[in-house]
């Protein structure tokens, strides 16, 4: 899963890790050569009291260091740039693979984990890359270059990198490999503490109207602890690391000072040469702690790609077909033949062979008790999910093989929970119309009995919108999102249950000025209130997802029980007669 996410991300960014390679080698190369002209300048010039040789070789020196750094600041410079360019290509992909996805797929994920997929599992992938980028080539590089360099100064001494060199190795595996199980889990306590911090801030109300707050506060509490401890485990395994490696680098460092000084002493080793044995000693274990490191955050970054590629590979449940097919005439009809829809994983079906017809011109309520699965049937026209039997057409032709987008754009929904965007009251009302005029937005304002509290504030039409709309009434909130689908002037209009949050009043006259502007359109509306859709051109009655009624009023009070049951339980005696 890693090797395919960095296959196909970082496959635009291929010169540029070109260029960090090479410089990467440049680099290596140039600090492999440092010790070795170290010994050169101690042992033919210091010793030999050289002061020419000493100032040319130093002068070399500080040339190929000036070089190094060159390259080193440019393999920073372009490895960063690809990495960064890596995650941000990272977070699109998931953005729009996330944006296709119907309501199913979105609850098999959950927000939260989404969140943390796009964001800080993508930021783990992204930091292997950056340090790959660094280290890629310069860590074996050192490794072998090093030892090759050692034992060009000294043979004597070589015994040293046989001891050190996989003592270092295996006191890091041993601790890595108790950390890698910790890095997996952290991912999922991630997860966790999103979750909890997400739905309590987003249930505020509901967990002080019911005095939750010290349970929600223990909630929390153990989700941050669980990941607390966790990390401080991971804190621990580090915190042993780093004293085990300088353990053993500094014993390295005096053992070849003790066996060095014995050589010079019999005249077999020279003082530069065993302080050139010491610098490439010490590239080596640096090398060896780079490429442990690395190896740590390999396991890491390949847990949060598979979570990455989770959401990548995901099919949602509402394809989009190859070849859309337009309708011959574009009148808004919408028709259900023998439309049946289930839940994923739910025995009994939701929707059972519903027909229904919606002409243009015309208004069609549908009513049912709660759970009877209203707001599932809209749901099938703007495919929020498709139906799992029969079909939903528009314009006579099934809305699975129809442009989603050219479908989407022809429908005005206004959805059960009126939710809208941070910015302004405008930038809400032109979301279905972009260039939609002022005088265009104060219409719909005026048709969805909104006008008067948007002209009553401050900013008018600029006034601050927070995000979801908290800063409104449920009652505004729900007129705002009803202006929003008013300015798009679609074809086919869908009101969930739009009108529940407004008064008797408000909700008569906003039907009634909307009357006009609908006169051409398809209107749907779900409502429980009898004089909401009483005046409706048909009725359809819904029980447990099935067709229990469907016709004007008048014949439904007297032929449907169950919708003679709602008038009943809503209007005065004499008008449900
Ligand atoms: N995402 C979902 N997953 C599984 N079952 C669901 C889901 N959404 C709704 N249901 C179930 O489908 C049934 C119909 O729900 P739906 O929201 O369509 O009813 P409704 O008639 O609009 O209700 P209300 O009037 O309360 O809004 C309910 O029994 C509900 O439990």
């Amino acid at each position: 899963m890693l090797t395919a996410v960095l296959r196909t991300y970082l496959r635009p960014y291929r010169l540029q890790l070109s260029v960090v390679i090479v410089l990467q080698l440049a680099a290596s190369i140039t600090a492999l050569f440092l010790p070795t002209l170290n010994a050169r300048l101690i042992d033919d010039g210091v010793a030999k009291g050289d002061t020419g040789f000493i100032l040319s070789t130093g002068g070399v020196m500080v040339a190929i260091t000036f070089g190094q750094i060159l390259c080193t600041i440019g393999a920073v410079y372009f490895g960063a740039r690809a990495s960064m360019g890596f995650g941000r290509d990272l977070r699109a992909g998931i953005y729009h693979a996330v944006g296709g996805f119907s309501d199913q797929e979105f609850s098999s994920f959950g927000a939260p984990s989404l969140i943390t997929r796009n964001t800080n599992d993508v930021n783990q992938v992204q930091m292997l890359v950056m340090l790959t980028c660094t280290m890629l080539v310069s860590a074996p590089l050192m490794c072998i270059g090093g030892v090759v360099m050692a034992l060009r100064e000294n043979l004597d001494l070589s015994w040293l990198l046989a001891v050190s060199v996989p003592l270092l190795l295996l006191a890091i595996t041993l601790v890595i490999t108790r950390m890698v199980p910790l890095f997996r889990q952290m991912q999922k306590l991630i997860d966790a503490v999103n979750r909890v911090l997400r739905e309590q801030l987003t249930g505020l109300r509901v967990v002080r109207a019911f005095v939750r707050e010290p349970l929600e506060g223990e909630r929390f509490a153990k989700a941050n602890s669980d990941l607390t401890e966790t990390a401080l485990q991971i804190g621990r395994y580090q915190a042993l690391m780093f004293p085990i490696v300088m353990l053993i680098v500094n014993v390295s460092s005096v053992a070849v000072l003790w066996f060095g000084a014995h050589l010079i002493d019999d005249g077999s080793l020279q003082i530069g040469q065993m302080s050139a044995f010491l610098n490439y000693l010490m590239q080596i274990l640096v090398a060896v702690l780079m490429a442990t490191v690395m190896a740590v955050l390999i396991p890491r970054a390949a847990v949060c790609a598979d979570r990455i590629k989770e959401v990548l590979d995901t099919v949602p449940a509402v394809d989009r077909p190859a070849q859309p097919q337009t309708p011959a005439t574009r009148t808004g009809t919408v028709e259900l033949r023998g439309a049946q829809f289930s839940y994923p994983g739910a025995e009994t079906p939701v929707l059972t062979d519903l027909d229904l017809t919606c002409a243009p011109g015309t208004v069609t309520a549908i009513v049912g008790s709660t759970g009877s699965g209203k707001s599932t049937l809209v749901g099938l026209i703007p495919r929020l999910f498709d139906v799992t039997g029969g079909q939903v057409l528009v314009d006579g032709i099934d809305v699975r093989l129809q442009d989603q987008d050219e479908l989407c754009a022809r429908i005005g929904l206004v959805p059960q929970q009126a939710y809208l965007f941070s910015g302004t009251i405008a930038s809400n009302l032109r979301y279905g119309k972009r260039d939609a005029t002022d005088e265009e937005l104060w219409e719909a304002l005026r048709i969805a009995q909104a006008d008067d509290f948007v002209a009553e504030l401050a900013e008018g039409l600029e006034a601050p919108v927070a995000q979801g709309g908290t800063n409104f009434s449920g009652g505004q909130r729900q007129r705002l999102a009803i202006a929003r689908a008013v300015v798009r002037r679609p074809q086919i209009y869908v009101f969930d249950d739009s009108f529940s949050a407004l008064d008797l009043g408000t909700d008569a006259r906003l039907r009634h000025a909307l009357r006009p502007t609908v006169t051409e359109a398809t209107v749907i509306i779900v409502g429980q209130r009898v004089s909401t859709i009483a005046d409706a051109d048909q009725i359809l009655v819904l029980e447990d997802g099935v067709t229990v009624g469907l016709g004007r009023h008048e014949e439904l009070v007297r032929t449907c029980p169950t919708y003679g049951e709602i008038v009943r339980s809503q209007l005065p005696a004499e008008l449900s007669a």
